[in-house]
């Protein structure tokens, strides 16, 4: 059960709370590119067709977490501000960074794609679906913006007591990457309780299940925006995935999202 124990973390085994804050010290929040190659790829694409999520456990330090965060209150930098009340969208509230994004950001942008462009094109092939993805991120929003969707994506939620996200998916035209990344930037148990990331798959003519997706500062969930393919009995078949955020109980909860397609 999460929210157990002293900060939030009961979940975790003290082994495992070691080996996070050691990853966490170890990777320099300044070079993503470093902590990109610590990451064992396969075991992420296993656990992304299984499941259609993995967690990259410690991806950014706390320092930088709280850095991003912090950003939320700056006048600059940012393209648009979205209440999500406003919109049926839930409660809490978002902004889309402006271009040029916050260079941490971009670089995370642009280092996680690759690695993500082949489990992306395995699963286009999977689901019978003719498009590929570049192997370059760039070449992948050249695409996007000639097709007129030249607006950045990334993001940063911020969400209060009482607030919640619901079941959506990151859809912004035609280009569409199957993957995208959230980042915890806040600490679960000590800024705010509740607010948990939740993930539904809908398989075809079934119901749909909920998967909570435990969440510790600084922790990223890699999961899939729309479809994934799952094998059946003849061939492969699509699920639906939808995404959200339980209601906040109390605190403050930043989130930093990184969508790999642009919008229209
Ligand atoms: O706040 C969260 O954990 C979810 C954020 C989200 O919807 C997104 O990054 O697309
Ligand atoms: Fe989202």
């Amino acid at each position: 059960m999460k929210g157990a124990g002293p900060q939030g973390r009961g979940a975790l085994s003290c082994f495992e709370r070691k080996r996070r804050s050691a990853m966490r010290a170890a990777r320099s929040y300044l070079t993503p590119k470093m902590g990109m190659n610590k990451i064992n790829w396969m075991e992420v694409a296993g656990e992304l067709d299984t499941r259609g999520h993995a967690l990259l456990p410690a991806l950014l330090a706390p320092a930088a977490c709280d850095a991003i965060a912090a950003r939320y209150d700056e006048d600059r930098g940012f393209r648009s501000r979205v209440v999500m009340a406003r919109h049926g969208f839930g409660r809490g509230e978002y902004r889309y960074f402006a271009y040029p994004l916050p260079p941490l950001v971009e670089r995370l942008r642009t280092a996680i794609y690759p690695h993500l462009a082949p489990i992306a094109n395995a699963w286009h092939e999977r689901m019978g679906r003719d498009d590929r993805f570049p192997t370059d991120h760039a070449a992948f929003l050249d695409r996007c913006h000639a097709a007129g969707q030249t607006r950045p994506t990334p993001l940063l939620l911020q969400y209060g007591a009482g607030d919640y996200n619901c079941l959506h998916q990151d859809l912004y035209g035609d280009h569409v990457f199957p993957l995208q990344v959230a980042v915890l930037l806040s600490r679960p148990g000590e800024d705010f309780d509740g607010g948990d990331f939740v993930l539904t798959e809908q398989r075809p003519r079934m119901q749909s299940r909920a998967e909570v997706v435990p969440l510790g500062q600084g922790d990223a969930v890699i999961f899939a925006v729309n479809e994934r393919p799952v094998r059946g009995t003849r061939g492969h078949y699509r699920v639906k995935h939808r995404h959200g955020v339980s209601t906040v109980r109390s605190g403050r909860r930043h989130t930093l999202g990184i969508i790999f397609h642009d919008a229209a």
